[in-house]
């Protein structure tokens, strides 16, 4: 790898003795990690675990993900280590059994927004951010995966976030960046880097964080992070932000054989991974609290509210209770030909946010209204609140599913003419119907694999279902 010039310079004056144990470091294969859905499958045995999160483990080397039916369950996300220090400052900055307003502002494409709703209160709404369109979709999918049910996914410019001022008691700020903690995993970034791009970022990340600083409760916490190491987009823009804005820094307990940095400039506390001190890729992350007290609760002003989001019908309403567990923790809300369930704690705030933002996916789809009947949605299948028992359901073997969920027509050696729920070791995958003996396969056809499958499907292919007990 040839690293820019510049780039070494500076690296070598941050670092002094320890920088050729950086270069060396860099050039070296980049560990890869998973981060468990908890709601989903229990924590898998013989994995090393990386320390600073509950949730999260390294593989022994980069298996082909996508030909793992457990991935495309909802089961685990591939993130990198480093990232999931996100944990951290949540457990330590945050009450986490209080019921919260989070904004994820830079979603794409889910990393740490999945993991924020897996460590949220289930009445918490996280509203999960990601400007740019197509990005927003890849986000929409792995929120849908994911199934907890309590995330809108948005797709607004970070400036939108003023029509909801003072809305949010957490935002995560997970900002673009120059990506030098990349460069040991992705040899674009080298190319791409240049010190006029490091300004430009720079730049940038101070336009969103002061677009997104309104919409911040007083005493609210806001986490920022890059994922590279110049100071000019860490430290500096948050002493830049604390100088504009009354935001004062929240310093945070580390481990000392975690191997992070804690780093100190004009009052700011920031954390800092090095690939020859973590097992994680570069990343950079600082927590400040917006001075002042909190209201109670978000006043959205008038007496009498009127919604953006419908109720569904009683009719309706009454074909899918039955589809979910717990039906009377939700509202029900249809949209289109949609019905979606929304947590009822967070009915009022996620009905604010559609009526300020471009709401790409909301809460759990449940089934789609054809004419007098109704379909159950991919995002029910997904969702940790499917009940099950609701549906017939088949196993699955691992080629099976591979074919289920390529889209291919597969044969369940029965007949019948009802919904079924396709497993693969006991997690739903998707539907199907039978038609007499044959079934039509309901996955959705964008989200297939179109990977051609190996002759042989054996035990060669990685599942993580073999670290499950
Ligand atoms: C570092 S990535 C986010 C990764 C994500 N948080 C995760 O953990 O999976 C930064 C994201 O910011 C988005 N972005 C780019 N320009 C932006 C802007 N001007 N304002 C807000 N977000 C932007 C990018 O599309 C990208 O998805």
């Amino acid at each position: 790898m040839d690293l820019p010039v510049t780039f070494v310079e500076r690296m070598q004056r941050l670092l002094g003795a320890e920088y050729p144990a950086f270069e060396q470091a860099l050039q070296g294969t980049p560990p890869v990690s998973i981060r468990i859905n908890s709601a989903k499958i229990t924590i898998p045995e013989g994995l090393p675990p990386v320390p600073w999160t509950t949730t999260g483990y390294y593989l022994p080397e980069r298996p082909l993900f996508t030909l793992d039916p457990m991935i495309h369950a909802g089961a685990y996300y591939v993130q990198e280590a480093s990232s999931m220090f996100l944990e951290q400052a949540l457990r330590q900055a945050v009450d986490l059994d209080r019921p919260l307003q989070v904004l994820d502002l830079c979603g794409a494409p889910g990393g740490k927004s999945t993991h924020l709703a897996s460590l949220l209160s289930p009445d918490s709404l996280l509203v999960s951010n990601e400007v740019i369109r197509s990005r927003a979709s890849i986000l929409a999918e792995n929120i849908a995966k994911w199934g907890s049910g309590n995330v809108l996914v948005t797709s607004n410019d970070p400036r939108d976030f003023g029509k909801l001022p003072e809305f949010f008691d957490l935002m995560v700020v997970d900002a673009p960046c120059s990506g030098e903690g990349m460069f040991r995993k992705d040899a674009q970034a080298v190319q791409e880097w240049s010190e006029e791009n490091v300004k430009l970022c720079a730049q940038r990340q101070q336009r969103i964080l002061m677009d997104v600083w309104e919409a911040l409760r007083p005493g609210g916490i806001l986490v920022y992070s890059t994922c590279t190491w110049n100071e000019a987009e860490n430290e500096q823009n948050i002493a830049w932000l604390a100088e504009q804005q009354d935001a004062e820094p929240i310093k945070l307990q580390l481990d000392p054989t975690w191997g992070i940095v804690p780093t100190q400039q004009q009052g700011v506390e920031g954390y800092r991974f090095y690939p020859h001190k973590v097992q994680g890729e570069g990343f950079f992350m600082a927590v400040v609290r917006k001075a002042g007290v909190a209201a109670d609760s978000y006043e959205s002003g008038g007496r009498k509210k009127k919604y953006k989001l419908t109720i569904a019908g009683k009719k309706e309403r009454a074909l899918v209770e039955n589809w979910v567990q717990d039906p009377e923790r939700f509202e029900w809300v249809q949209y289109g030909e949609v019905i979606s369930a929304i947590p009822a704690p967070i009915f009022e705030a996620a009905d604010q946010v559609y009526q300020k933002l471009y709401v790409v996916y909301a809460g759990t789809e449940v089934a789609e209204v054809k004419g007098k009947k109704l379909k159950p949605m991919h995002g029910l299948a997904m969702s940790q609140y499917l009940n099950k028992k609701a549906f017939q359901t088949v196993d699955l073997n691992l080629e099976e599913a591979l074919r289920f969920l390529r889209k291919e027509d597969i044969s369940l050696g029965s007949s019948g003419s009802d919904w079924v729920l396709m497993l693969y070791k006991g997690l739903p995958l998707g539907w199907a119907k039978q038609v007499g003996n044959r079934i039509n396969n309901y996955y959705p056809k964008e989200w297939r694999i179109r990977m051609e499958l190996p002759a042989e499907i054996g035990e060669e292919l990685f599942s993580l279902g073999r670290y499950l007990v």
